[in-house]
């Protein structure tokens, strides 16, 4: 069993950490818990495994063999992991240091720095960060964060501060309303605002951390949803969609962050205010008051919710209209009537203002009318009993400041609350990428596959009786196919437009699961020989229009799929594959080489070319079986026998899917 299925076992995964040797401090800073591969003290030894618990600029806490947690400096830790390239650098470093007289502590000194500047850019490759699998429950990761303690604490400390304040607001009180307040009374509440002081602070800080670590963990979940969500289920729903859920979810991390605290205050502050109330001079019906407003409010606040609803329709749709108008802006430049360009525009327009209107006018009742409306009503119910003067100083203050307190609880109330509609209304639009995360799919191999030494197994591909179709109720695109490759045998796969090549080749590849039938690589299906292993045994290059170059190097565009960060041979390896396909000439034109920066906001590669790269990244792999689908057609015949003649002589066993 590899180490990433040993970690899944206990519901964890393994993410490989690489960086840079100059990165190595954030790096280990920010990936506990993690697994070190480190190289033993002595030569003869092997790596061996540090489990790294936790980690800040100056000292490391790990787990050592026997269990025992111990803490050792950070150098300790990094010395360590610099070992590994102690080979290649250190005696050029020793025979240099040798013909310097220098005391031998500033001997080691010098060498650890030269040895750290050596080796800065180096590719790093030191073990996993390590993590809860993203199909754990969301509390539960929660809780593993510490989110959920952190939370306890804030509200614990606010409930203090909470009733430290209605302390000095009674010792205040009860001195204003008695006509004298002598000076032992001063300084306690002098004391009771310093202790509030410290814990406000506190309690802030709490906040913050607990908004950045759910926040980050939200986010990293949404990232696994829309990774692991279906392509084809994307591509249904279009980027506009798309984009409005990434939109909706930073809606949903702001408003449930800040709803969610504020709801909690406002839930310690209405605790605390009822007895207040009740205790004041007119008693159970202040609280009856306040309760009968309070039910007022949930009317507001669900009419509220409503409009919200609406107002977030218009505004995704929105969106969605305009992301399509601009994708889709030169052809309506290239073939439009100009008079249509802005059709739909205006009605969408007019229908964003007018949910918008609907929404301000709810809201402005909510904020405006709520609390100053309790206030009155509040000194309404209190007023019988003060200007009959049968209520004590001290009752009468504390009467007053129940209405406050519940003042002070219903503005918090409708604050978070509503900030929470607008997170439930947010949610429905993202919750499919929070579900997607858990649709989780083994990656690591769990077999290899065996070896070609008999006739059966030298069958690299064999497909039985394959049946796809994209719609559960649609047509079969793909009905009964059966369809074998040997190990060395180049195929080409023809048929008119249409006819399933490109779904056949994406559903070998294991990018589309296939309804039934059997598609096995020498002998294993995709679940058993795991997903990993499977796309590094069977690389494709799809179609031009269902690939994508990255806006980064060249050289990452290349080798996305062998080794990143790259080793030196892997860099050599992707310029000689982009010689022999006709690329030397725009390696040489650009000035950065393999190293410069295409896509979308760099070097513009032409139609050509960018074919050509997605054919090196497909080669580059080192699969057994590669599957070309159109990777030839926008090429001119020179090149095209070209970049075939390369493609033949680089892949073990090749697929090229064409048209006739
Ligand atoms: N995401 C999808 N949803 C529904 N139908 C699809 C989807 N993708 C492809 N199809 C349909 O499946 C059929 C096969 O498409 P495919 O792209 O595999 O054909 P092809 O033989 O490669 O065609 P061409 O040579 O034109 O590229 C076509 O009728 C196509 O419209």
């Amino acid at each position: 069993m590899g180490l990433e299925d040993t970690v899944r076992a206990f519901g964890l995964e393994a993410e490989p950490l690489y960086g840079r040797y100059g990165d190595i401090d954030t790096l280990l800073c920010g990936t506990a818990p993690a697994l070190l591969r480190v190289v033993g003290s002595s030569a003869s030894d092997e790596h061996q495994l540090i489990a790294l618990l936790d980690a800040n600029s100056k000292r490391a806490r790990i787990l050592a063999p026997d269990h025992s947690v111990r803490t050792i400096p950070l150098t300790m830790l990094r010395d360590a992991l610099y070992l590994e390239t102690e080979g290649a650098h250190g005696a050029r470093i020793e025979a240099l240091l040798a013909r310097i007289p220098i005391s031998s502590r500033d001997r080691a000194r010098a060498r650890a720095a030269l040895l750290r500047e050596q080796v800065r850019e180096l590719p790093l490759d030191v073990g996993w960060a390590l993590r809860l699998s993203p199909a754990t429950p969301f509390l539960h990761q929660l809780r593993s964060a510490g989110v959920i303690r952190t939370l306890r604490a804030m509200t614990a400390a606010h409930a203090v501060s909470f009733a430290l304040s209605v302390l000095g607001w009674w010792i205040l009180g009860r001195g204003a309303l008695s006509g004298h307040l002598d000076r032992g009374w001063l300084y306690a509440w002098a004391l009771v605002l310093a202790t509030l002081v410290p814990i406000r602070v506190l309690t802030a800080w709490w906040q913050g951390i607990t908004s950045i670590s759910a926040g980050l963990l939200l986010k990293q979940r949404m990232l696994l949803g829309a990774l692991n969500s279906v392509p084809d289920s994307i591509r249904s729903e279009g980027t506009g969609q798309l984009l409005g859920q990434v939109i909706e979810v930073d809606a949903v991390e702001d408003l449930a962050m800040h709803g969610g605290f504020v709801s909690l205050i406002a839930l310690v502050e209405l605790a605390i205010s009822l007895p207040v109330l009740a205790l004041g001079p007119s008693g159970v019906s202040s609280v009856l008051a306040f309760l009968g407003w309070l039910a007022f409010a949930a009317f507001l606040i669900y009419r509220f919710a409503r409009r919200w609803i609406g107002w977030s329709r218009a505004r995704i749709t929105m969106t969605e209209d305009m992301i399509e108008r601009m994708a889709g802006h030169r052809t309506r430049v290239a073939q439009e009537d100009s008079a249509h360009w802005h059709d739909d525009e205006d009605r969408a327009l007019a229908a964003y203002a007018e949910a918008t209107h609907a929404l301000d006018r709810v809201n402005t009742a909510i904020t405006g009318l709520l609390p100053r409306g309790w206030m009155l009503l509040g000194f309404a119910v209190l007023a019988p009993a003060f200007i009959a003067g049968a209520a004590s100083p001290e009752k009468l203050a504390v009467g007053i400041g129940g209405v406050l307190l519940a003042r002070s609880a219903l503005l918090r109330i409708t604050t978070g609350l509503t900030s929470l509609v607008g997170a439930v209304a947010a949610w429905k639009h993202a919750e499919p990428l929070f579900h997607a995360a858990t649709r989780f799919e083994p990656a690591a191999s769990t077999r290899t596959p065996p070896k070609d030494t008999d006739s059966e197994a030298a069958t690299l591909l064999d497909v039985r009786h394959l049946d796809f179709r994209y719609r559960a109720d649609g047509a079969a695109v793909l009905r009964d196919v059966t369809f074998r490759i040997q190990r060395g045998e180049r195929v080409l796969v023809e048929g008119p437009s249409g006819a399933g090549k490109s779904t056949f080749g994406s559903v070998v590849a294991g990018l589309r699961p296939h309804e039934s039938g059997l598609v096995l690589f020498r002998g294993l299906d995709r679940k058993s020989l795991g997903a990993d292993a499977w796309r590094h045994n069977i690389a494709v290059a799809p179609q031009f229009h269902e690939n994508h170059l990255f806006s980064e190097t060249l050289a990452f565009n290349l080798l996305m799929g062998r080794q990143w960060p790259p080793r030196e041979e892997d860099l050599r390896e992707a310029a000689r594959i982009c010689r022999e396909l006709g690329l030397g000439p725009l390696l040489d034109r650009m000035p950065g080489g393999l190293m410069q920066r295409v896509g979308e906001t760099g070097w513009q590669l032409s139609h050509g070319e960018r074919s050509r790269v997605y054919l090196a990244r497909a080669l580059l792999q080192g699969a057994e079986l590669v599957i070309l689908d159109e990777s030839f057609a926008s090429l001119d015949p020179e090149t095209q026998a070209q970049a075939l003649e390369c493609a033949r002589k680089r892949a073990p066993s090749l697929m090229v899917i064409a048209h006739p």
